[in-house]
């Protein structure tokens, strides 16, 4: 058999049928899905459709629930959501979940948070898996040697019927990472820098293998990082090829399987990598040593620039298009041509999101604010990943120098990062954000995003601006 990508062997091993008398990128197959992650608000519709045709779901326990998308993450919070949609949103999840045999973590349940930090500290994803779920996020679990992608509201209710889903073959590019960060660059700065050169669809219509030797180094909560925002650059489709740190990380998780299974099963996941004379369609490398902490300028992840940079001028740049783009992002930032990024204040510090809220980036963040205070008229606000993220971090005293440093600790969801919940920025805040999508209105109507590492934004609301957290380090 020729050379294939980790991505060929994990499509070909769970093809059911070929739909079509073509093989190659576009072919269309019947594909098996090993699990997905429901939330209460792309799922709806799906098991509505089941209900009218009176389908039972196929393999309930290949399905797990979680509230994250809609409800409150006050500290004090009880079982009510803060509008009618939300409520009928969560309450019709219950029901769903009760009448279809499903898990669910609940609002109040000690397990609940952002299903794509939740699905994988429980061990419930696992390398070779091809994971289907309704959230463009689902690319994290590409960290686990897990094919994960974003589906349709039609596509999960295939699911659930058939435990299947109609797929076209992506295309495949590899990615590889050279060499080694520098001190105070993050998983968060690497994806951002890939953006940031591909274009925000740079990737569109592959599927993406991350490699390397800056891969290999990084520790298995900043892969889920880069796997989680490779999506904002196009990519429908992540993985990287499962390693000795994502055994480790698997050792302990409760679902993960155990004994002679669990020997087994490393075995098996050893095989899961590319062929090395494997052929990509197409390949790209980034060079560690020279990437820099960024932030968001504009209203598209691919507006970044080197936190020690300027805001570019729409005058220089020479494709029209792009140009337009480019003033209308300046006017909804407000932001002037050539401002020093690091003079841009803000108003309000968020360190959330499936991208940036376990541990690691929690632990990144108190690193920074440590002794140290957020600036006068800043709100600062910490929403970890999920509840057992909370616990743990609350085990290692982070909850302390959170409220101390002045941010509020608060409980898991989606929160801030985008606003279908009460967490929201006011017309005219500018924030700096640990999360992954800074359009228009993101975190609010009118309000103002600046995407960045957890330690970034920690820099940022102790100075008040934009801050290059490598100042910090120095410091110290
Ligand atoms: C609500 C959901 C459809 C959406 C997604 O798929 O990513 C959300 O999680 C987001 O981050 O915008
Ligand atoms: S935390 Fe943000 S990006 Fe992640 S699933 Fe929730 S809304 Fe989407």
């Amino acid at each position: 058999m020729s050379p294939r990508t980790l991505y060929d062997k994990l499509i070909d091993s769970h093809t059911v049928a070929r739909l079509d008398d073509c093989t190659g990128p576009g072919s269309e197959i019947l594909l098996y899905i090993d699990r997905t992650v429901l939330n209460e608000y792309t799922s709806p519709q799906a098991f509505s459709g089941l209900r009218e045709a009176g389908r039972r779901v196929w393999r309930p326990g290949a399905a797990l629930a979680v509230v994250d998308h809609v409800n409150p993450t006050a500290p004090n919070r009880g079982a009510a959501m803060p509008d009618a949609g939300g409520a009928q949103q969560v309450r019709y999840l219950g029901e769903n979940c009760r009448d279809f045999g499903i898990e669910l973590f609940d609002v109040l349940h000690p397990l609940q948070g952002i299903e794509h930090v939740v699905a994988p500290e429980l061990g419930f994803i696992l390398p070779g898996m091809i994971v289907g779920a309704g959230d463009s996020h689902t690319t994290t679990y590409g960290a686990l040697g897990a094919l994960g992608f974003g589906i349709g509201t039609s596509d999960i209710e295939h699911y659930l019927a058939t435990q299947t889903l109609r797929y076209r073959r992506m295309r495949t590019m590899r990615i590889m990472l050279d060499g080694i960060l520098s001190p105070g660059v993050t998983a968060k700065d690497v994806v951002m820098a890939l953006i940031r050169t591909m274009g925000a669809s740079g990737a569109t219509g592959y599927a993406v293998e991350f490699a390397g030797k800056g891969i290999a180094a990084l520790p298995v909560e900043g892969r889920m990082t880069i796997c989680n925002m490779a999506v904002e650059g196009g990519a429908r489709g992540v993985i990287m090829a499962p390693d000795e740190a994502v055994f480790n990380y698997l050792t302990d998780k409760p679902r993960a399987p155990k004994g002679n299974v669990w020997e087994a099963a490393i075995q098996h996941w050893s095989t899961l990598h590319s062929d090395p004379d494997a052929v990509f369609d197409r390949e790209v490398s980034l060079q560690a040593a020279e990437i820099e902490p960024l932030v968001t300028w504009g209203i598209s992840p691919d507006q970044a620039a080197p936190v020690g940079g300027r805001v570019p001028d729409p005058g220089a740049e020479p494709d029209a298009d792009r140009r337009r783009d480019m003033a209308r992002a300046l006017a909804y930032m407000d932001l002037a041509p050539g401002t020093a990024l690091e003079t841009v204040r803000i108003q309000r510090a968020f360190i959330g999101s499936c991208t940036n809220a376990r541990l690691s980036d929690l632990r990144e963040a108190a690193g920074v604010l440590r002794g140290r205070r957020i600036a006068d008229g800043v709100r600062g606000m910490v929403v970890p990943g999920s509840s057992s993220v909370r616990r743990a971090a609350e085990a290692e005293g982070l909850d302390r120098v959170f409220i101390e440093a002045g941010f509020e600790w608060r409980q898991s969801g989606c929160s801030l990062c985008l606003a279908m919940n009460d967490d929201m920025l006011a017309p005219g805040e500018r924030c700096a954000s640990s999360t992954n999508r800074n359009f228009e209105g993101r975190q609010g109507a009118g309000g103002r995003t600046h995407l960045m590492s957890p330690a970034m934004v920690a820099a940022a609301a102790v100075t008040g601006h934009l801050t290059d957290v490598r100042r910090f380090a120095r410091e110290n």
